[in-house]
């Protein structure tokens, strides 16, 4: 028997159970450096199709595929052990038929995703019920939907009118009824989401949407200062990493330049004869 102490990942069950008890911890990743840097301390990694802007340089996050979030979500997977791995279905992968949602999501499952997050309320609902009692757990993403940057014409914040409000409203007891296991709820204003997290019985993941929630979410990249100068305003920066690796790329080349690099413990020896 193996002595090597396995550790197990978080479950849906256990992130549902968080409920009103603590906070669901998430960020997002989508390498293994990072990956490995985050899983001690989130409940959740969340494989973004925001990787097609972080990682990629994409203007929006309507043009990566399926296959590339599944080659992120394999190495998110074999980076971690103890966070729960949700992957982004990416714009087109779902919304085509429940058939075409089913074998997207079993994909994302197969290279290591244990839940898929899919974004729409309502109009999703037979999607998110389709799959999920067919043994994929959906996370449900209503509120603002990078998805529908060009309906909404940019990434404005939603729900400001009390059409709007009731729409999300609806849209998040839509999706807990169709059997999502939570809610992430981007971009809407402090009454609506904490009235939609006393509301419904399955936890709320905010990204801009405040502390009432009953967990948080943010793109690693935009914590730690990579994602550029222009981040959204619910963006809090921990870290200036941008500026540490202008700083050590610059010392190398400079290294390279004037002979200071490589000394001699980082050559092979030479044999003398
Ligand atoms: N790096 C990164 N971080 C994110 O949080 C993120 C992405 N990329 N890509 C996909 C979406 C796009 N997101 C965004 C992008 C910009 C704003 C933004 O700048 N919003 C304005 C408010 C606009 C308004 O309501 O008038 C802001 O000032 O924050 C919000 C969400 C969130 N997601
Ligand atoms: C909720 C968020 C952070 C998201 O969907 C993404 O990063 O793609
Ligand atoms: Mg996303």
């Amino acid at each position: 028997m193996s002595v090597q102490a396995v550790v197990k990942r978080v479950t849906i069950p256990q992130l549902m159970a968080c409920k009103r008890q603590r906070k669901i911890v998430a960020l997002t990743a989508h390498s293994a450096p990072v990956a490995r840097a985050i899983d001690p301390h989130v409940d959740f990694v969340l494989i973004g199709d925001s990787t097609a802007m972080v990682a990629y340089g994409l203007p929006n996050t309507l043009s990566i595929s399926l296959e590339t979030i599944a080659q992120h979500t394999a190495a998110v997977a074999r980076s971690t052990q103890r966070a729960c791995i949700v992957a982004d279905l990416p714009f087109g992968s779902y919304q085509e038929s429940l058939a075409q949602a089913f074998r997207s999501a079993g994909y994302l499952l197969s290279q290591g995703a244990d839940a898929v997050k899919l974004e729409g309320g309502a109009i999703m609902a037979e999607t998110i019920q389709y799959l999920s009692s067919r043994g994929i757990p959906v996370l449900a993403h209503i509120g603002l939907m990078p998805q529908y940057v060009n309906t909404m014409g940019g990434y404005l914040s939603q729900g400001k009118s009390p059409e709007e409000a009731a729409r999300i409203r609806a849209d998040a007891h839509a999706v807990q009824r169709a059997g999502a296991f939570g809610v992430v709820l981007e971009g809407v204003q402090e009454a609506l989401a904490a009235e939609i997290t006393a509301q419904v019985s399955i936890p709320t993941i905010g990204i801009g949407a405040s502390p009432a929630c009953d967990g948080q979410i943010l793109v690693t990249e935009d914590i730690l200062g990579l994602s550029g100068e222009r981040v959204p305003k619910f963006v809090k920066r921990y870290a200036d990493l941008d500026t540490m690796m202008r700083k050590a790329v610059e010392q190398y080349a400079e290294d390279v330049r004037s002979g200071a690099f490589p000394e001699p413990q980082h050559c092979f020896g030479v044999k003398s004869t």
